[in-house]
């Protein structure tokens, strides 16, 4: 469907042309009509020389008539008897009709007001179609009375993290004043981010759901591409109408439709003035009210930072994908109504459903039943699952789902492994929340949460550690895999590890043969030569260190085989489960190597 600006703006074309024309047409007509005023002798010799070819004959002081050349022309109306005689043997024809001289005056005329009026009833209409249009859907902006929401925490299965962070939030919707008694701001923006169909909407409701208060639902890309102002104005209702009910939920899905990164290039006046109005709103409510505004966008990194400010949406919270476990938690409630044959293993479809979303497996469960249903089968059972398994996926990956991913997998897990390895081994300190293999928004493997100790000064050896760490993913690849089959997987790992090994050498003073220097003072036109030397030492620095990554890993090759087939058993593994197989391991006495770079 066209977009409204794009359909306004051909209106406005088409008005364009419409009035060109009529205007042309109309000084056509009145330039026949600019009459030049002959005397009565100077229209005699016209006449003579045969000139003249029309003249409108009325009992008016002045008469009218049109030359052959096409203009027209006036002049003394003589009055004579025989007048209209002379014109005749003149071989003038004469008009007489009063209604056909005021006929050729005013059609021109007629026609003008015509195609005016024409153009306004249709412009009218259109735009009146256009802003109702709108004032529906911003009136469609209705809360959904706290009776109606049925949906509970419950009702979401697995997030647990996410659902943990909502669930805070509930006390603050239920008992602002509480807040308000020990001077609490309530939070009043919360992203959830995440791939689609993982949960984002249900959470927003289920926290409007627990709370008992009204829900708003809107998305972002309702507000694009409407009339200018609009967009803004909307917003504004929807605060106002928020307001009159005290506590809500306001939902904006799709938050990144009207608060896209501005980079110059697709600056869009009035998605600003939208996306202004809604920050304007959100640093207008007054502490404590109880409302909070709960967006959702599939990806955090395209966002405004004006967005993420305090005061706005200040908490971001990540709705990921299913791990198996979550995944056999969501099949298990959209099982519960259901009638399943005894032949189905719903442990065993939580396995084989790696990178379905919530909705995915939602939608897998239906369909199953859908197809049971169709054949009137008592029971749902596996082949209607695994017909409905190809149902799901189908039209979304070319590639065959089931084997290519078991050696994704494979290769995450031991990549992932080998990072959450590493950081146990050199760095106990830094802890590690989380190892999965299921991708997440961040990037495209699985994620280790890996959170050094606060520290004022960072040295030599964290610096190092870091890059070691950085590199563990690869080190793990190629000691598994082999050193052909290492993969692309590394490359954010990889861009890391350079920035760090740069900035010890250009910045830090930490490489013994380049010095002390600044060479970032020095580079440039003062220091022509040093790039290159400055690369090789760093190649020679990063080569050792992976090296010594290496023979760690070596050394504790049992831990990452652990790691590695635990992670592919349970996709997520947390900081204790990680704990307890690296325990098992002789740890790693941090020997200083000598660096003498
Ligand atoms: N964790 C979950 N537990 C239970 N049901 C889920 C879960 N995740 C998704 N679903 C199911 O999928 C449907 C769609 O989820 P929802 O609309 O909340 O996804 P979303 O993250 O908001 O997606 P989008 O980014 O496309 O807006 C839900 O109505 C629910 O049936
Ligand atoms: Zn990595």
């Amino acid at each position: 469907m066209i977009g409204f600006k794009k359909k306004a703006i051909i209106i406005v074309m088409i008005v364009f042309i419409l009035v060109l024309l009529s205007s042309i047409a109309y000084f056509k007509f009145y330039n026949t009509e600019e009459t030049i005023n002959l005397s009565y002798n100077q229209f005699m010799e016209k006449m003579k020389a045969g000139e003249v070819k029309i003249v409108y004959l009325l009992d008016e002081p002045k008469l009218k008539g049109i030359l052959k050349d096409g203009t027209s022309f006036s002049t003394d109306n003589p009055r004579t008897e025989n007048f209209k005689e002379m014109l005749l043997i003149n071989n003038i024809s004469v008009e007489e009709n009063k209604v056909n001289i005021m006929l050729t005056n005013v059609i021109g005329f007629i026609g003008v007001i015509i195609a005016f009026g024409a153009m306004g009833i249709f412009l009218s209409n259109q735009s009146s179609k256009q802003t109702s249009r709108e004032f529906s859907k911003m009136s469609s902006i209705e809360a959904v009375d706290q009776g109606d929401i049925k949906v509970t925490f419950a009702n979401v299965a697995g997030n647990d993290e996410a659902k943990e962070n909502i669930m805070d939030l509930v006390d603050f919707l239920r008992n602002p004043e509480k807040y308000a008694k020990y001077g609490a701001r309530i939070p009043r923006g919360v992203i959830l981010y995440g791939p689609p169909g993982t949960g984002k909407t249900l959470l927003a409701k289920a926290l409007a759901g627990e709370a008992n208060v009204p829900f708003f639902a809107v998305s972002g890309s309702d507000f694009v591409q409407i009339y200018a102002g609009l967009g803004a104005g909307r917003i504004r209702s929807l605060f106002k109408k928020a307001r009159e009910k005290g506590k809500c939920v306001i939902f904006i899905d799709e938050i990144d439709a009207l608060g896209k990164k501005r980079d110059g290039l697709n600056g869009n006046d009035e998605s600003d003035r939208t996306l202004n109005a809604l920050l304007t709103e959100m640093s207008g409510f007054h502490e404590n009210e109880g409302i909070i505004v709960i967006a959702a966008t599939n990806r955090l990194d395209t966002l405004d930072e004006a967005l993420l400010r305090p005061g706005r949406f200040d908490r971001q919270v990540e709705v990921g994908l299913p791990d198996v476990n979550a995944r056999y938690k969501i099949l298990k409630l959209y099982s519960n109504t259901k009638p399943l044959g005894k032949n189905i293993d719903l442990e065993r479809i939580a396995q084989e459903t790696v990178y379905f979303s919530g909705a995915q497996l939602e939608n897998l469960m239906n369909e199953s039943a859908i197809l049971a249903a169709k054949v009137n089968a008592e029971y749902i059972d596996k082949k209607h699952i695994e017909k409905a398994f190809y149902k799901v996926i189908a039209g979304e990956e070319k590639k065959d789902r089931s084997t290519i991913s078991e050696n994704d997998r494979k290769i995450t897990a031991y990549h992932e492994a080998g990072h959450a390895l590493i950081t146990k081994l050199i760095a106990p300190f830094n802890r590690v929340t989380k190892v999965t293999i299921i991708p997440s928004t961040k990037g495209a493997g699985g994620f280790s949460m890996n959170i050094p100790p606060d520290k004022m000064y960072r040295t030599k050896k964290d610096m190092m550690d870091h890059i070691k760490i950085a590199l563990a993913g690869r080190v793990a690849e190629e000691m598994i895999f082999g050193e052909e089959n290492i993969t692309t997987g590394a490359s954010n790992d990889i861009e890391k590890a350079t920035k760090i090994i740069v900035s010890m050498i250009k910045q830090f003073g930490m490489n013994k043969k380049m010095g002390m220097l600044n060479y970032e003072m020095l580079q440039g036109n003062k220091g022509a030569g040093l790039d290159a030397e400055i690369i090789k030492e760093a190649r020679l620095f990063m080569e050792e260190l992976y090296h010594d990554t290496k023979k760690i890993m070596h050394e504790n090759i049992e831990q990452l085989e652990m790691l590695a087939r635990e992670l592919l058993k349970k996709e997520t593994l947390n900081e204790e489960e990680i704990d307890n197989i690296i325990k098992s391991s002789k740890l790693y006495n941090g020997e200083s190597i000598a660096y003498d770079r």
